[in-house]
């Protein structure tokens, strides 16, 4: 039997990371995971501040240490002086994936008219897909909704685990059979 896929779910915001509020993107994107994932996989979770080299250091470790095939990140994405996830995220990617940020804001602007405040992004490093997440834990769904039909593949051709998705929930499409 396969070892389980290792997924980071990192929640970047200063005032849960500090227990001003309870943090509820960590946990709705595990969650979000569960229903869509059938394959065996296992959340590696952090919450941290809004910080960039505390944001790379934990993205480094989660793909370089965790081997996380796949991370997912919420929160920082927006234009405030402190946010810097996509600037975090383009540092320790080897490779851009563009096509994530525009799906995304793109079904964002069919909820709400500030998704294009959004610089949310992707990219690639080593053998892990980085996805960032807006903060707003109801745009988890929106967003993991749009791009995870493509990341079971993008993951394949990284050489990573082979994800397999609940094709009622969420249908996986891969061009090529593996
Ligand atoms: N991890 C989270 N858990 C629960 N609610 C959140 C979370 N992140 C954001 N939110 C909610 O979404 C709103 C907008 O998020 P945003 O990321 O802009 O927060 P912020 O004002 O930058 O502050 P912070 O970095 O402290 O989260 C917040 O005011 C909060 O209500
Ligand atoms: N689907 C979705 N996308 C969204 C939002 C949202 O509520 N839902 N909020 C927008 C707003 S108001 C901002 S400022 C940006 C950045 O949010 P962040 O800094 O919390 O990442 O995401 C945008 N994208």
């Amino acid at each position: 039997m396969t070892d389980p896929a290792a997924i980071g779910v990192v929640t970047i915001s200063d005032r849960a990371s500090a227990g001003v509020y309870q943090d509820l993107g960590g946990p709705a994107m595990v969650e979000w995971l569960g229903k869509a994932l059938t394959s065996p996989w296992r959340p590696v979770a952090r919450l941290i501040a809004d910080e960039q080299e505390v944001i790379e250091a934990t993205l480094r470790e989660l793909a370089d240490q965790e081997k996380c095939a796949l991370i997912v990140t919420t929160g920082g994405t927006g234009p405030s002086p402190r946010d810097v996830t996509p600037e975090a995220t383009e540092a320790v990617c080897d490779k851009m994936m563009p096509g994530f940020g525009e799906l995304m804001r793109a079904v964002s602007l069919k909820v709400v008219p500030t998704a294009i405040l959004s610089r949310q992004t992707a990219g690639i490093r080593g053998q892990s897909l980085i996805v960032n997440l807006p903060g707003k834990p109801s745009a988890i769904a929106d967003c993991l909704e749009a791009v995870m039909p493509a990341i079971p593949y993008c993951i394949d051709l990284i050489g990573g685990p082979f994800l397999q998705t609940d094709a009622a929930f969420c249908k996986a499409f891969r061009p090529k059979a593996k």
